[in-house]
């Protein structure tokens, strides 16, 4: 048996990464204290007045160079990612050209999202010029996970710049090299203040900067630790965004292209070793077409392999703990009747879990109810698409799901209670950069990427500028009471038809 990568542990100041693939340590960082982190915020307040004060433009300009630094050295920003994650080359790159495009896309929009807006100010207040413009918070903190360590923080970090704030990165502890990567490609582009800063550590580092003063706290990862931080948020009223893990379905009809259903659902619940917030965990199949997609499935899953070899299609578990939940979910679900069609118990390793796909899983077993976030994936029967959609959003989670529908895939997507909806295609909406990003229930709340994600990050100020004096003043003592009638008559006109 070889050695389980151990979750790195405070040795002095500094802690080791290593790579999940061979143990080999890749990179040394700092385990910055509570003074640490304070003193990045302090710092930060200083840059994030200086970068407002560049403007939409200006701003913009600085992010088209980040953003072009990334897209040159792309080979070298995969291979960090590789080296602390182990996934293959391909994958790092889907993600990270992903994250380039958020880039693009956040500084290309910033100022006609949260630019000066009139509204109108309604017949009563007609002497009122109204308008709404989105100001920078300040100073974001930004806590990330491992999982995807560049799209994942990069889809907060952009937005939050692009709206003038500074921001303190906390990446994870598996992946403070990626962090730093990012950070210095960034300090390259704007040089004068550190506008993005690094704080690298476990938990306390994270717990510090959520009780550092930041304006707002943008938090992805584990539902629990996201508990832990909203509850810690309390504390300051610091508002935070919760980006929390998933138990996404997938729901194939009667009518589905079988063949995209299965090949979406083999890669939607394998790639990455099932380590996607976004990634298939059930699917939910008409009894009419049942038995082929699950053949299907197995067929398509039969050359999918974990390994780090050039061959294989995704690499190791990155976080060693990961892999008795996997072996635990199995194990429940075929204690409980599940049958595994493909894999099983020993297909979980001591560092990499092949494919595994399981049926007849009772809906109350942890394979079903909680995120396996592994290489495993549940199928069930059901009578029809209304039964497919109310078991698919019995569940605690709400990130995203999938449908496969040729006649009625809007109408299944708008019933179900997730976040995002992709139709006949695995995930896509994560790779739109218009479209909002978050969850429900505990999945979490708020939205990142595209105009909802601007606006997380911005202060909405509304502005009421009076251009003459109203002939009918309302609010003043000295009123007369013929306007309080004549206000009440054009409000009846206005709102008191029948
Ligand atoms: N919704 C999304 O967009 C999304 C995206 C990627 C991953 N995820 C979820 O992330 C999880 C996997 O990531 P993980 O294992 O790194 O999650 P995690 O919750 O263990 O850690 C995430 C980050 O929080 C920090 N942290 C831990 N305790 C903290 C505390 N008390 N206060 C502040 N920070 C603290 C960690 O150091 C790390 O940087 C999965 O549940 C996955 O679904 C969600």
């Amino acid at each position: 048996m070889t050695a389980v990568q151990p979750k790195p542990t405070s040795v002095g100041e500094t802690f080791d990464s290593l790579s999940p693939a061979t143990d080999e340590v890749v990179g040394t960082y700092p385990i910055h204290t509570a003074e640490d982190v304070k003193a990045a915020v302090e710092r930060a307040r200083v840059a994030a007045e200086w970068w407002a004060g560049l403007g939409f433009a200006g701003r913009a300009e600085r992010l088209k160079g980040w953003k072009g630094v990334l897209t040159r050295r792309l080979p070298q920003l995969c291979q960090v990612v590789r080296d602390e994650t182990g996934k293959p080359i391909a994958d790092a790159q889907l993600e990270s050209v992903l994250a380039i495009e958020h880039i693009a896309w956040a500084g290309k929009h910033a100022r006609k999202v949260l630019g000066k807006q009139k509204r109108s100010a309604g017949l009563l207040m007609s002497n009122q010029a109204a308008t709404v413009e989105y100001q920078p918070l300040g100073v974001v903190g930004v806590i990330g996970p491992w999982n995807y360590p560049v799209f994942t923080p990069l889809g907060s970090i952009a937005y939050a710049l692009a709206a003038g704030n500074a921001v303190v990165f906390k990446p994870s502890e598996y992946t403070p090299g990626v962090g730093k990567w990012l950070v210095d490609a960034f300090a390259e582009i704007v040089p004068e203040q550190p506008v993005l800063q690094l704080v690298t550590g476990f938990g306390e580092t994270g717990a510090a900067l959520v009780s550092s003063g930041v304006d707002k706290i943008a938090f992805t990862g584990s539902t629990a630790t996201g508990k832990r931080i909203m509850a810690s948020a309390a504390e300051t009223l610091t508002p935070v965004v919760i980006e929390a893990g998933g138990k996404d379905p997938v729901l194939v009809d009667a009518d589905a292209d079988l063949d995209a259903a299965a090949d979406a659902t083999v890669w939607g619940a394998f790639s990455n070793s099932g380590q996607t917030c976004i990634g298939v965990e059930r699917v939910y199949v008409h009894e009419k077409v049942h038995d082929e997609f699950v053949a299907k499935v197995v067929e398509k899953s039969k050359d999918v392999r974990a390994g780090s070899d050039e061959a294989a299609q995704y690499g190791p578990v990155t976080m060693p703990s990961q892999l008795a939940v996997i072996r635990r979910h199995i194990q429940d679900a075929l204690a409980r009747g599940g049958k595994a069609v493909l894999g099983g118990e020993d297909a979980v390793g001591d560092r990499y879990a092949q494919p595994t796909v399981l049926v007849d899983v009772p809906e109350e077993s942890e394979a079903v109810t909680e995120e396996t976030f592994g290489p495993t994936v549940t199928i069930a029967k059901v009578r029809d698409m209304d039964e497919a959609v109310e078991r698919a959003n019995s569940t605690k989670y709400g990130l995203g799901s999938t449908v496969f529908s040729k006649s009625r895939g809007v109408e299944l997507a708008e019933k179900l209670r997730t976040g995002m909806t992709a139709i006949n295609a695995p995930l896509s909406f994560a790779g739109i950069a218009s479209l909002p990003f978050g969850g429900v229930g505990d999945s979490g709340f708020g939205r990142i990427h595209g105009p909802e994600g601007l606006r997380e990050f911005a202060r909405t100020k509304a502005i009421a500028r009076q251009r003459f004096t109203a002939p009918l003043t309302l609010t003043s003592f000295s009123r007369k009471e013929s306007t309080d009638a004549l206000v009440a008559k054009l409000v009846t006109i206005l709102h008191g038809k029948r």
